[in-house]
């Protein structure tokens, strides 16, 4: 195969699929997929596999993944050992701090604590407010943290904002928007130059077109 993809699993797998479908790739068997987890495209030389996340960041930082397909928010937490190519305008939401109303967190002196699953995003936002916070790693479930007591606010990701709204917690700040990426392992793209150009190009295009639709 001359070209491998990483595709990030989950929330941004169908809308990923979606483009590469309206792109002309031969991805049926992606689209009908089981529990397989390497797919060949039926038209290109291409070889897609389907990856958590943070997994998507290392099969390209590895050169196992020549592209791949992932959000914002792994990016910013994770490593930098490859080429943020194209915004995909897909798997919106943004990142922001949350906590009870009833506490004025932003403007708390003193020890706060910060319930997260993105604990280096979350300390670069207060340090750079220079506040003195301590990072609590949560899998799942942040909303939680702060009903329980575990912290006093949290940072996550947001979408629609029912998550935030069901457990009585409110937005305090903005901390930068989210969407889809697709990254380059950066000796591919010396070597595979040629073919990962084409697949960006024809991604760009898809993206130009969705925006037009939307306008
Ligand atoms: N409401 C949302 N919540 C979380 N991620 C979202 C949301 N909307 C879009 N995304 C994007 O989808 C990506 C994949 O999220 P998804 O929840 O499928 O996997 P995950 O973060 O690995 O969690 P899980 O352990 O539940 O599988 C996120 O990294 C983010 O870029
Ligand atoms: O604004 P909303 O549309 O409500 O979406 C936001 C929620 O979705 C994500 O959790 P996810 O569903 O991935 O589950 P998790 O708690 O296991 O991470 C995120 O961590 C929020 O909890």
């Amino acid at each position: 195969m001359s070209l491998s993809i990483a595709l990030t699993k989950g929330r941004l797998e169908k809308k990923t699929v979606a483009m590469l479908e309206e792109c002309g790739y031969g991805i049926e068997n992606l689209k009908d997929k089981g529990r397989a987890l390497v797919f060949e495209d039926t038209k290109k030389d291409i070889r897609y596999f389907l990856v958590k996340s943070n997994d998507c960041l290392t099969y390209v930082e590895h050169g196992v993944a020549d592209l791949g397909v992932v959000g914002k928010d792994t990016i910013l937490e994770g490593g930098k050992e490859y080429y943020e190519m194209l915004d995909l305008e897909i798997g919106k939401c943004k990142f922001i701090v949350a906590s009870l109303p009833d506490i004025d967190l932003l403007n708390k002196v003193g020890h706060i604590k910060i319930g997260t699953k993105y604990p280096n995003v979350a300390k670069a936002y207060f340090n750079a407010k220079g506040m003195d916070v301590e990072i609590i790693k949560i899998d799942g479930s942040v909303e939680l943290s702060p009903i329980l007591g575990l912290c006093d606010g949290i940072v996550d990701i947001m979408e629609t904002g029912t998550t935030l709204k069901e457990n009585g917690l409110v937005v305090l700040d903005d901390v930068c928007p989210i969407s889809a990426r697709v990254i380059v392992n950066k000796a591919s793209f010396k070597l595979k130059r040629q073919e990962v150009m084409d697949v960006l190009k024809d991604l760009e295009r898809m993206v130009k077109q969705n925006a037009a639709a939307h306008q």
